[in-house]
C-alpha cells in the first residue's frame, strides 16, 4: 500500500488527490481559546497488547511501526469515538530541526514531532472500506518536543519490532482535542476523527537526530535525508475543534 505522497509537492496533491482541496483537510493550527469545552465528551482509553506488535519499516516518507489488526487485539475505545477502533499502524512527521517537524500547530507552536497512531473502526470490514467512511479511521496525535533506530537507516529497511506496547508512549494527561479531518498524506481522504492530545511526551535530542538520520532513498542510492515529512496547517472552514478539558 505505497502512500503515494512526496510532501516537496504538497501544494500539487489536488491535481492527482481532489480531496487534498476539501472542506475537513488535516492538519489544521489548534487555537485553545477558540477550543470550546464539552462536557459531554468522555475520556478515551486505549488496551493495547504488545503482541500485536510486528515490524518497524522506513517506507521512504516516515517510519512506521506496524501492528496485527486481523481481530480486536490492540484497540482504542471511549472519547469521542463509538465503538473499538483498531491499532493498525504508527508513525511519525518530523523537522529537520528542533523548532518544526510537527503537522498540527498549536497556538502558533510547531513542536520537533508529530506521532500518530492510525486505528480503523471495524464496523467497515477492513482499513480500505474504513477510509471511505467519515468515522472510519480515529488518529491518535501525540506531539514531541526535544528531550532507537539503527538498523532502518534507508527506505525499505525493515526490522521485527515486537512484544512493543505503544500505550507507553502516552503523556501522563489524557486532555485532547478533537475535530474531523483528514489524512495528512494522500489520498487526503476526510475519514478521521483527530484526536490530539495536549501534553507532549519528552524525547531526547539524540532521539530526534535518530529520526533525522533516517534517509529516503534506498540503500546503495545517494543519500537524501527524510526530515521534513509534515504537511502545512489546512483552512478550518468553520468546523469546530472540542476539548475535553476547560
Ligand atoms: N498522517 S495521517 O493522517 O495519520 C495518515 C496519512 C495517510 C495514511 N494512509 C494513506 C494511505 N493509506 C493506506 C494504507 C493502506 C491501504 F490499504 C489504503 C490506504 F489508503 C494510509 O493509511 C494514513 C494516515
Ligand atoms: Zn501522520
Amino acid at each position: 500500500h505505497g502512500w503515494f505522497y512526496d510532501c516537496d509537492r504538497e501544494a500539487r496533491w489536488h491535481e492527482n488527490y481532489p480531496l487534498a482541496k476539501g472542506d475537513n483537510q488535516s492538519p489544521i493550527e489548534i487555537s485553545s481559546k477558540d477550543a470550546r469545552y464539552d462536557t459531554c465528551l468522555s475520556p478515551w482509553h486505549a488496551s493495547y497488547d504488545p503482541g500485536a506488535a510486528k515490524t518497524i519499516l522506513n517506507n521512504g516518507r516516515t517510519c512506521r511501526v506496524v501492528f496485527d489488526d486481523t481481530f480486536d487485539r490492540s484497540v482504542l475505545r471511549g472519547g469521542p469515538l463509538s465503538g473499538a477502533y483498531r491499532l493498525r499502524q504508527l508513525h511519525l512527521h518530523w523537522g529537520s530541526s528542533d523548532d518544526h517537524g510537527s503537522e498540527h500547530v498549536v497556538d502558533g507552536v510547531k513542536y520537533a514531532a508529530e506521532l500518530h497512531m492510525v486505528h480503523w473502526n471495524p464496523k467497515h470490514g477492513n482499513f480500505a472500506g474504513a477510509l471511505k467512511q467519515s468515522d472510519g479511521v480515529a488518529v491518535v496525535g501525540i506531539f514531541l518536543k526535544v528531550s532507537e533506530i539503527d538498523n532502518i537507516k534507508t527506505k525499505g529497511k525493515e526490522a521485527p519490532f515486537q512484544h512493543f506496547d505503544p500505550s507507553i508512549l502516552f503523556p501522563k494527561s489524557r486532555d485532547y482535542w478533537t475535530y474531523h479531518g483528514s489524512f495528512t498524506t494522500p489520498p487526503c481522504e476526510e475519514c478521521i476523527t483527530w484526536i490530539l492530545l495536549r501534553e507532549p511526551i519528552e524525547v531526547s535530542a539524540d532521539q530526534m537526530a535518530k529520526l533525522r538520520s533516517l534517509s529516503k532513498n534506498g540503500e546503495n542510492e545517494p543519500v537524501n535525508p527524510l526530515v521534513d515529512n509534515w504537511r502545512p496547517p489546512q483552512p478550518v472552514k468553520g468546523r469546530i475543534v472540542r476539548a475535553s478539558f476547560k
